[in-house]
């Protein structure tokens, strides 16, 4: 299968300061990835380099085969990645359904099957992005990412916040899209156990470094890893 992601040799971060540091990563089409990692270990910041939003230091990022170090993070969105922030970004004047209409591509996923997905925010379509709960603009950053129809899928914590109902529906639906393989998948997620029951893969990041990457079934039997390098309960 072709690589969809590539990081090599990369270096980035903020301003002078380097958080990633020398790391590797390959992802190929449909491939599901768990990044894992203590709290400050990189794993936004990995997100934010795909996206072009750090400050690359060394090292290329290849979507595709390309090298994405010339392309602004508009162009990398509109190339098919797509990103759900932990911070959310929702726009204040924009109403619900603004939000998706603005960036919904031609793809299996369409706004009124978004609607279906989060019935919660179909009920708000018309709200302006600043009167929703923390749970219903979670649920809007996702469903703005999924009417992308994105190749590339980056989920920064997406569960962090949400009712256990809702938990619940939205594991079934990630579980659904990684089993169609449709989309490359990162998910970032604090409770490492369900990242890794969700995905094939996972890479766990401690200090910026990819220091252990197995497959997650394995990684999930293995408790004395999983306890040295996430801290898991
Ligand atoms: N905008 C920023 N400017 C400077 N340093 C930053 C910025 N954002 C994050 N950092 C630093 O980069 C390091 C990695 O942070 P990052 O948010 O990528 O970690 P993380 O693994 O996602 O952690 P968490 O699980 O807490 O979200 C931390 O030391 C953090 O303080």
């Amino acid at each position: 299968m072709a690589e969809r992601l590539g990081l090599e040799r990369v270096s980035a971060g903020y301003g002078e300061s380097v958080i990633l540091d020398g790391t590797d990563l390959a992802l190929q089409a449909g491939e599901s990835l768990a990044l894992l990692g203590r709290n400050g270990a990189g794993k936004t910041t990995l997100l934010k380099t795909i996206m072009g939003l750090t400050h690359l230091h060394g090292g290329t990022v290849r979507y595709d085969g390309r090298d994405l170090a010339r392309d602004p993070p508009y162009k990398r969105s509109r190339a098919g990645i797509a990103w759900v922030p932990q911070e959310r970004g929702m726009f204040p004047s924009l109403s619900v359904d603004e939000h998706l209409t603005t960036v919904a591509r031609p793809g299996p996923c369409t706004i009124e099957h978004a609607y279906g997905l989060f019935p919660a925010i179909a009920a708000r379509r018309d709200s302006p992005g600043n009167r929703l709960s923390g749970g219903e603009q979670q649920m809007l950053a996702i469903a703005r990412a999924l009417v992308m129809n994105p190749k590339v899928l980056l989920l920064d914590e997406p569960m962090e916040g949400l009712a256990p109902v809702i938990v619940q529906e939205l594991k079934a639906l990630l579980a659904k899209l990684i089993g169609e393989g449709g989309m490359t998948v990162v998910l970032v997620e604090q409770h490492a156990r369900l990242a890794l029951s969700l995905t094939a893969r996972a890479a766990v990041l401690e200090r910026g470094r990819i220091v252990h990457q197995a497959p997650s079934d394995q990684l999930i039997a293995d408790q004395a890893t999983l306890q040295r390098l996430v801290a898991v309960a």
